[in-house]
């Protein structure tokens, strides 16, 4: 597991994140200026921090107090930036090339057919990425990072520079990347939908301290952290698809509770997260009825946290997992809302985006 600990002084913005990155995807969560991309850069090598260790395991890049400090090249890291950053004078199946020739040579290789059926680029070999859509440059920038045989991939927005389209076309690679290959994956986002569907860990920073990390629901449902701010907020459940209706909804078996969606693409039976946003959540003591609603979750609360305003988000626990709630301190208030209440949540079938709904990766709640 990669143990990550640095300390690093800008003007005016100081540096001091510790954390663990376990298998699959770690985000790196929080708002403009918190860091990530520091961190990132000290990752890579290409900012020395004042001090720090990033090691996993016998394998280490830096650790100041022992004078290590691996150049970047010696890094074994594979990168997906915001724009592809593909060779434009060569064709796609010379930018994976490109990758493997990188891969030291006893190390254990990704097939290049593999990779391809991965990410479904088989079409665009002989292209030049001139002749690309932005979702299909990003995949194949995915695909020269796994080709060059690294022992972490590291991705820093990889999706802000991409419409809501290209952005749903990407996300399901990055899940069969952080489900069907072992490379640990360092993720910088600020997006609350990305966070939810990839993340199997999540180390929320604020200022340039971590101020939470752990499985993406537990930190996703926490009032008490909001990386992304009330307004963002949003927890995340595992569920089945259990059935398609020919009504065009999509009934999932979310811990024994029927949640209605509209249509997902994932089969039946498979598994998937759904990112509830706490402002499509409503809150009642008694059971609704006769509302055009079709998900009502009962639930019991956990906290409520006042925000600044006139908001406050209600954490409560379901049998389908822990759900956020925003709504006004005089509702919770009326309600008579405090930990160890009964309560409904009322979420409306279609609050629920596409970019919301993510296959596999379990969130380990
Ligand atoms: N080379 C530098 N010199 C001085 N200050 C810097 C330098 N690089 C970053 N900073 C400052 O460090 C802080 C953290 O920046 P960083 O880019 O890591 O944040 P971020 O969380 O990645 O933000 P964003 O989401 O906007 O990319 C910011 O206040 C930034 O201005």
């Amino acid at each position: 597991m990669l143990e990550v600990s640095v300390r690093h002084r800008f003007e005016g913005f100081a540096l001091d994140a510790a954390f663990k990155a376990p298998p699959g995807v770690t985000v790196l969560f929080g708002r403009s200026g918190s860091g990530k991309t520091t961190i990132i850069n000290t990752v890579a090598g290409l900012l020395m921090p004042d001090s720090g260790r990033i090691a996993s395991g016998d394998w280490c890049l830096l650790d100041t107090e022992s004078g290590i400090r691996l150049k970047p090249h010696r890094r074994r890291l594979g990168y997906i930036f915001q724009e592809g950053r593909l060779f434009p004078h060569l064709t796609v199946r010379q930018n994976l090339a490109y990758g493997a020739w990188f891969a030291p040579k006893d190390a254990p290789r990704a097939s290049t057919a593999g990779v391809v059926d991965l990410l479904g680029i088989g079409h665009l070999l002989d292209r030049r990425p001139g002749a690309l859509s932005g979702g299909e440059k990003q995949r194949v920038a995915i695909g020269r990072a796994l080709l060059s045989a690294p022992r972490l991939i590291l991705a820093d927005e990889p999706l802000a520079a991409l419409d809501e389209a290209r952005k749903a076309e990407i996300l399901p690679y990055f899940e069969r990347l952080r489900d069907e290959v072992s490379v640990p994956i360092l993720y910088v986002s600020h997006s609350p939908s990305e966070v939810a569907r990839l993340a199997t860990t999540v180390v929320a920073l604020d200022a340039g301290r971590v101020v939470a990390q752990g499985p993406a629901a537990e930190v996703l449902g926490n009032p008490g952290i909001l990386p992304a701010g009330a307004r963002e907020a949003g927890a995340v459940l595992t569920a089945r698809v259990a059935r398609h209706h020919a009504d065009g909804l999509t009934e999932l078996d979310a811990g024994g509770l029927p949640l209605f969606l509209p249509k997902v693409p994932q089969p039946e039976g498979g598994r998937l997260r759904v990112r509830i946003a706490a402002h499509d959540v409503i809150l009642s003591r008694a059971r609704p009825e006769g509302l055009s609603a079709l998900n009502i979750l009962p639930g019991v609360v956990h906290e409520v946290r006042p925000g600044e305003g006139p908001g406050a988000i209600v954490a409560l626990d379901t049998c389908a997992g822990r759900v956020l709630a925003r709504i006004t301190r005089r509702s919770a208030n009326v309600l008579g809302l405090v930990p160890g209440a009964e309560v409904h949540a009322i979420v409306k079938t279609v609050s629920v985006a596409p970019l919301d709904v993510g296959g596999g990766g379990r969130t380990k709640r």
